[in-house]
């Protein structure tokens, strides 16, 4: 197997990668956070292909802030849309696989139906509208790659919302969380197997995926079961998006269908409840 260059190393994703990759034994990944690799310098970018041949490229450099995002569009475009075209030019012109992470957030969320790839993007905030730009800077310079469109991404490591409710959990004897956003939360040590597992398997059937957990729940089912199984007694209080403002609208409805995903890459996917067990058994 030839090398992997891995873009935006130290967030979320990228640990988790490097954590799935020792364990599997994965050879072959060169690990490159920010500092050593700016998705927004092409010069070095080129250096850091021409220096390692990659076979594979996987990007897990994004900007997530979603409610910044809405004040800082053109950063958040310079990053989801621009430094994903530099990779996805360098990787049609070295032969490499770009494997890519989007959002359930390129959808509306209006609807009442699990999403299929084939569904229409139409993003209701700047986040959304610029991983959209993103997956589409990709369609047009390369054929050879694998975007995997995710939700409600959580894990050990880094920021995320299963940290901040254990955290304010400890702090506070209630919360208030949105129950009328339904979705599925994916444990993004699962998305990094299944990232490893398009590289292990040789997969070839390029294009757009989508993959989170099995399952549907609402931020506050999310939180309820977060404190059961984390053996916290925090009360959970269930309130509607309008009670809790952000400066960013999320879709009401972003449930993603897997069917493709578990046919074309052969992946075996867990249900939410079933990784969130583990990943608060690999916290304790
Ligand atoms: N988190 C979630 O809930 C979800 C995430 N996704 C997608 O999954 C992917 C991984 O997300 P996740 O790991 O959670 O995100 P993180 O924010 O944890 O990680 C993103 C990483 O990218 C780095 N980065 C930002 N700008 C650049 C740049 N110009 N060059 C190189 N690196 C950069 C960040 O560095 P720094 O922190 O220093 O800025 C950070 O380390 C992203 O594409 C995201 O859009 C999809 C659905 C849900
Ligand atoms: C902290 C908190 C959040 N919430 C709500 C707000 C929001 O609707 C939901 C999740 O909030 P967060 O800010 O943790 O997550 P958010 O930034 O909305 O998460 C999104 O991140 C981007 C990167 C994605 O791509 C999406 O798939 C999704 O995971 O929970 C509450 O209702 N009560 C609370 O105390």
């Amino acid at each position: 197997m030839g090398n992997t260059l891995v873009f935006g190393a130290s967030g979320q994703l990228g640990q988790c990668l490097a954590h799935v990759a020792t364990e599997r034994g994965v050879p072959g990944l060169v690990m490159l956070a920010e500092e050593e690799a700016n998705i927004l310098n092409p010069d070095g970018l080129r250096a850091a292909f021409a220096h390692y041949q990659p076979q594979y490229c996987i990007n897990c450099a994004a900007y997530t802030a979603v409610d910044k995002a809405e004040d800082e569009l053109e950063l958040a475009r310079r990053v989801n849309r621009d430094g994903v075209g530099n990779l996805a030019r360098l990787c049609a012109e070295f032969g490499t696989t770009l494997l890519h992470v989007s959002t359930d957030f390129v959808f509306a969320g209006t609807g009442n139906q699990p999403l299929q790839e084939t569904d229409e993007a139409a993003p209701i905030s700047a986040y959304g509208l610029t991983k959209l730009e993103g997956e589409q800077v990709i369609a047009a310079h390369t054929t050879q790659y694998f975007i995997l469109r995710t939700s409600w991404l959580y894990s050990e490591f880094a920021g995320n919302f299963v940290k901040t409710m254990l955290r304010l959990g400890r702090e506070r004897e209630e919360l208030r969380v949105i129950w009328d956003q339904l979705g599925t939360p994916t444990y993004a040590i699962d998305l990094a197997g299944c990232l490893l597992h398009i590289i292990e398997t040789g997969n070839t059937h390029y294009g757009l995926y989508h993959y989170s957990n099995e399952g549907v729940t609402s931020w506050y089912d999310f939180a309820v079961d977060i404190f059961a199984l984390g053996g916290l007694n925090t009360r959970v209080i269930p309130i509607r998006t309008d009670e809790y403002p952000t400066k960013a609208t999320r879709p009401t409805y972003s449930v993603l269908d897997k069917t493709k995903a578990k046919t074309q890459l052969g992946v075996a996917i867990p249900h939410w409840r079933t990784s969130l067990q583990e990943c608060l058994r690999r916290l304790a």
